[in-house]
């Protein structure tokens, strides 16, 4: 039976991040997608010009409906937006009984726009890390949430295990957002620290790779590869999709969901 995949996320009337992005990432990988909508944002290269959260009741009945007749192999959480959403995402989460939860957490889009209130920051490391098998803030979202500034590798891994302590079981600090031309995504599993490196691609069009990167770890994870392995084919993923960029837009565009069909190894 095809793996079957959950994102819950937001919108992004523009399809480079978000729920679009997600989509797009599962079908590309063999998995069955399947939404459930936080928030509409209108949004393209340029920036993010609004932004409207669902009533929790319709994100609900969006989970039971899911809930009801497909249940999903692994999820991924994106956009939250609100303390309310985040808890009551939670508990049906834990409710459901939904394992391999990837949690991307979202808080600010590439332009600037605030895709989680302040006050949620506490939901998270609550109510939604405990129940995660693998979280993947960048560094800016990782400094958020463990309140310290990560300028080296060393605090890095100090924050890895603050997060891994408050309930994640594994922690992923993505390195796009870190110095330098060797970019590492650092992953803690609660024993060792992996590192997985990648050039740096010079490039304006990076819209939705957190996003692209979560949903494809969640793929992965569906597929029954261990966390490592996801990690490291989702990593693969990210970098050929960021590398063979499709130049739409304006601003910072798309990455190219196809571009792993030219991979030499089969993913
Ligand atoms: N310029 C880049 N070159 C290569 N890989 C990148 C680049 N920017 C981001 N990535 C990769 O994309 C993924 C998302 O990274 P990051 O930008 O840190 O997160 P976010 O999109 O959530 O801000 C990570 O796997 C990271 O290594
Ligand atoms: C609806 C929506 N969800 C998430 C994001 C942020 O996506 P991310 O992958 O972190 O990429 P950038 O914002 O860095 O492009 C978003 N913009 N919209």
């Amino acid at each position: 039976m095809i793996p079957k995949v959950l994102t819950i996320a937001g919108s992004d009337s523009g399809g480079g991040a978000g729920i679009q992005a997600d989509i797009k990432t599962f079908q590309e990988l063999d998995v069955y997608g399947m939404s459930a909508i936080t928030a509409l944002t209108a949004q393209n290269t340029l920036g993010v010009q609004s932004v409207y959260s669902i009533p929790i009741d319709m994100i609900l009945e969006q989970l039971a409906s899911i809930h009801e007749d497909l249940r999903p192999d692994a999820l991924k959480t994106g956009m939250l937006f609100s303390s309310f959403i985040i808890e009551a995402v939670s508990d049906k989460i834990k409710e459901y009984g939904w394992g391999n939860l990837v949690v991307d957490p979202v808080m600010i889009a590439k332009g600037g726009a605030m895709l989680l209130q302040e006050d949620a920051i506490k939901a998270i490391r609550e109510k939604l890390l405990p129940l995660a098998k693998v979280t993947t803030p960048n560094i800016p979202e990782a400094e958020v949430l463990t309140e310290m500034t990560l300028d080296t590798m060393e605090r890095r891994r100090k924050a890895a295990k603050i997060l891994q302590s408050l309930g994640s079981e594994s922690v992923v600090i993505k390195g796009g957002h870190g110095e330098g031309d060797t970019l590492i995504d650092l992953l803690y599993d609660g024993v060792s620290f992996i590192e997985f490196k990648s050039d740096r691609i010079h490039t304006r069009h990076t819209h939705g790779t957190g996003c692209t990167f979560a949903a494809a770890i969640a793929s992965f994870l569906a597929k029954g590869q261990s966390v490592d392995i996801a990690v490291k084919n989702a990593k693969q993923f990210i970098q050929k999709a960021i590398e063979n960029e499709l130049g739409i837009g304006g601003g910072h565009g798309p990455t190219n969901h196809w571009a792993h069909r030219k991979a030499s190894v089969s993913l």
